[in-house]
């Protein structure tokens, strides 16, 4: 495995950091003002928004995680990580360039899945950064990390399907300018096999009996104006040409597109713990506490070690299960992107709190990022699916190497 970075991708990181220095962290703070003197958090975009995606789509620092060239950048996972990783180090930054979660992860499907017709009505004004979209799987009524517990009904009826579920967690359904959503269903009456049963629809939000019941919050951030909504879906109707892929096709797509979707998010987070370690170096050189810098005392000492150490095995981990995405596919690589869905996170977590130990109370104020990075962290053991799925993937494949020497000994 060679992790060296190409002159292309050097000089796009290049590019990258000198757009969030001139361009993003001075806006954090110029975005959350506008956003609070909005009277009402979801029913405008904060100006900033669209003024910096429409520099970073003149810079071509613009939907740099589709590899395919057709419509994207035409990088590999490899290439993207160390992209993604600068990106991930602000919370507002993956939107501007196009980059942002869930919109991402339902471009690739659309690349990879959908017709002309939906590649030409969703996939092009998504690409261009003009309308946003959501996806539609987690339910409040069943564990939903196991995706066969889907309630969500599909019903055929002609040449239409109606829809009826209750969906919540669908990130960025606050937003106005999202205009779909992937629903994720379950066809009545099926007999076929039990990951066959389901299918991903497109469903304009626009369509009568599809209800934004409220806006969740996250350890009491709203993400306002994206957010995640509690959905209900009623009767709804929608041509059957909006089946994606094909029926009993859902629970495939599910696997693919959060493949890709996972891997950015490790990338992000370790971004985001290499900007708090950053931060954390600078505040304890400045700051003196017991006639000492606090940079000067061991324990401050050890755990900026510990958090290089940490940042350093989630960053090669990622590298590792993109090289193995790139080269030996997705599904053969399902081992490593558990392994780093699992790490990355907690590792996030682990460096962010010493991060905020060492800001003392600044560090959990909204003064400073660190609150917030924490804070999304932390879901992020949960979305995509919890840890303990992913620990539990990676024992049976661990498991499975083992077993032809447990027969031998039967
Ligand atoms: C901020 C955020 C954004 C999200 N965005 C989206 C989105 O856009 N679209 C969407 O559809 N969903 C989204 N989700 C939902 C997320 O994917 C689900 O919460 C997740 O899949 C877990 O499902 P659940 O909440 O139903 O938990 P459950 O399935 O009820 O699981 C509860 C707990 O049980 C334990 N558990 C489960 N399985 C096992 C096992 N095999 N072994 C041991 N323990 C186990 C775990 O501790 C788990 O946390 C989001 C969630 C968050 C927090």
């Amino acid at each position: 495995m060679d992790f060296s970075y190409s002159e292309k991708v050097v000089a796009l990181q290049q590019k990258l950091t000198a757009f969030m220095e001139s361009y993003v962290y001075p806006n954090e703070q110029v975005y959350a003002e506008q956003l609070q003197a909005q009277e009402n958090r979801w029913s405008e975009i904060p100006p900033i928004i669209e003024e910096l995606k429409q520099k970073a789509q003149e810079q071509g620092l613009w939907n740099l995680f589709l590899p395919d060239s057709e419509y994207g950048a035409g990088l590999s996972n490899l290439e993207y990580a160390p992209l993604c990783e600068i990106m991930g180090r602000s919370l507002i930054a993956p939107e501007i360039f196009n980059c942002n979660a869930p919109d991402t992860g339902n471009m690739e499907v659309l690349v990879r899945y959908g017709t002309e017709q939906q590649k030409k009505q969703w996939l092009e004004p998504l690409l261009a950064g003009e309308i946003r979209s959501c996806f539609a799987m987690t339910e409040p009524d069943v564990a939903s990390s196991d995706a066969t517990n889907i309630e969500a009904s599909i019903e055929r009826d002609g040449n239409e399907y109606i829809l009826n579920g209750h969906k919540w967690w669908t990130t960025g359904g606050g937003d106005p300018r999202c205009k779909v959503a992937i629903f994720m269903g379950k066809h009545r009456n099926t007999i076929a096999p039990i990951h066959e049963q389901q299918s991903m629809i497109l469903v304009p939000l626009q369509t009568p009996g599809v209800k934004i019941e409220r806006m969740l919050s996250a350890f009491g951030y709203d993400h306002a104006p994206e957010g995640h909504a509690e959905v209900t879906f009623t009767n709804v109707r929608v041509p059957i040409e909006n089946i994606i892929w094909g029926e009993g096709k859902g629970f495939a797509i599910a696997q693919g597109r959060l493949g890709p979707g996972r891997i950015h998010h490790c990338m992000r987070l370790i971004g985001a713990a290499e900007r708090a370690l950053g931060e954390m170096c600078i505040r304890v050189q400045e700051r003196t506490a017991f006639h000492r810098t606090l940079g000067e005392q061991g324990v401050i000492r050890e755990r900026i070690a510990e958090s290089r150490i940490d940042i350093e095995q989630a960053r090669l981990l990622t590298l590792k299960a993109a090289f193995m995405m790139d080269t030996v596919g997705n599904k053969e690589a399902k081992a490593e992107i558990a392994m780093i869905k699992v790490t990355a996170p907690n590792m996030a977590l682990r460096v962010i709190d010493r991060a905020i130990q060492a800001f003392g109370a600044a560090g959990v104020s909204s003064d400073f990022t660190l609150a917030a990075q924490w804070a999304n962290s932390r879901t992020l053991r949960l979305a995509d699916g919890p840890d303990e799925v992913h620990r539990n993937q990676i024992a049976k494949i661990e498991l499975k190497k083992h077993t032809s020497k447990v027969k031998e000994r039967v």
